[in-house]
């Protein structure tokens, strides 16, 4: 039985799993485990190994130092993808707040970022975020390998690590005032390829049931939600439920959180696999240019959509 308004999402163990050696009764039940979990919930839990307890204390650290950073420091952080860099004092979203790193897996990306924000260097969050964001990589790599496989696709695995790239977000939600609203961030559906999420000391993240109902996702200081965005299920020919999702600040904290999403290349056309298409599973999705979709969503085309790129290129 779950705890009332709480979703009991399906938590995976990775600890028995010897990457090395991918030929084992555990490696091989851990593959359904994620397959599974994918198709029923689009997500699960899992801990990561080489994320001690300690490393998640360093990194929110960090982030508590970089989000008090003048606002001046914070919109150093810009990327030639939308969204990707500094946003905050959104009408929209008042409580939010986000920076990202692009391609935070590469050391030096982490470090150009901290020498931005902390000019006169700062060699200890670089290296905490240096750290975290390749465990992130790293295990984003596996999760991916082993759906690849339990779909006999792995044929595809360079391929589609080729034309995505990484970011890595490190996000803040402020306490309601009277007047706000206590949305955090707005109900849809991670339009890339898969994120790995984490929320630490408030909760806040919210999942829609497949029946409509939304619950909360419990707090659990060293499990992460792996959830998989649309561009993979358009891959896959909708195989996979894609969880619609929110941030509800009902606590009187602020709520720190990460995401390390993994996202198609703008000019590189994302459609689904020929395996994945036959009489049982008609085509679902037409081929489309993720920088073209993402054009259209933010002049309003499906911003208000759940399921953004469905509505974009859905037959
Ligand atoms: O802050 C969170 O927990 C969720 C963030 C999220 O869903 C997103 O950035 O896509
Ligand atoms: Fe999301």
């Amino acid at each position: 039985m779950g705890l009332e308004g709480y979703i009991q999402l399906p938590v995976i163990d990775f600890s028995a799993i010897n990457n090395q050696n991918p030929d084992t009764h555990d490696y091989d039940s851990v593959k359904t485990k994620v397959l599974e979990a994918f198709q029923e919930y689009g997500c699960f839990q899992a801990s990561i190994v080489g994320i001690s307890p300690e490393l998640q204390n360093s990194v929110y650290d960090v982030m508590k130092q970089l989000f008090d950073l003048p606002l001046e420091t914070k919109s150093k952080n810009t990327s030639t993808q939308m969204f990707h860099g500094y946003f905050g004092n959104s009408p929209l979203l008042p409580l939010y707040e986000s920076m990202g790193i692009d391609d935070a897996y590469n050391p030096e990306h982490v470090e150009n970022f901290t020498n931005l924000m902390w000019p006169q260097g700062n060699p200890q969050a670089c290296k905490h975020i240096q750290t975290y964001a390749k465990k992130l990589w790293k295990f984003d790599a596996m999760v991916k390998k082993m759906l690849f496989q339990s779909l006999n696709l792995e044929k595809y695995l360079n391929e589609q690590a080729e034309k995505t790239n990484y970011v890595f977000k490190l996000m803040k939600y402020r306490v309601p005032e009277p007047n706000d609203s206590n949305l955090g961030l707005h109900a849809h559906a991670d339009a890339g390829v898969m994120t790995i999420l984490h929320q630490k000391d408030v909760e806040g993240l919210e999942i829609q049931t497949k029946y409509d109902e939304w619950l909360k996702v419990k707090l659990s200081p060293n499990m992460f939600i792996i959830m998989a965005g649309e561009t993979l299920n358009v891959w896959l020919n909708g195989r996979l439920h894609v969880p619609i999702h929110r941030v509800m600040m009902r606590a009187t904290k602020t709520r720190f959180s990460l995401a390390f999403f993994q996202l198609p290349l703008a000019g590189n056309i994302v459609k689904p696999m020929e395996e994945m298409v036959d009489d049982d599973h008609p085509l679902l999705f037409k081929p489309f240019d993720y920088g073209e979709f993402i054009q259209f969503y933010i002049t309003g085309g499906t911003g208000i959509q759940n399921y953004a790129v469905k509505a974009y290129c859905g037959v």
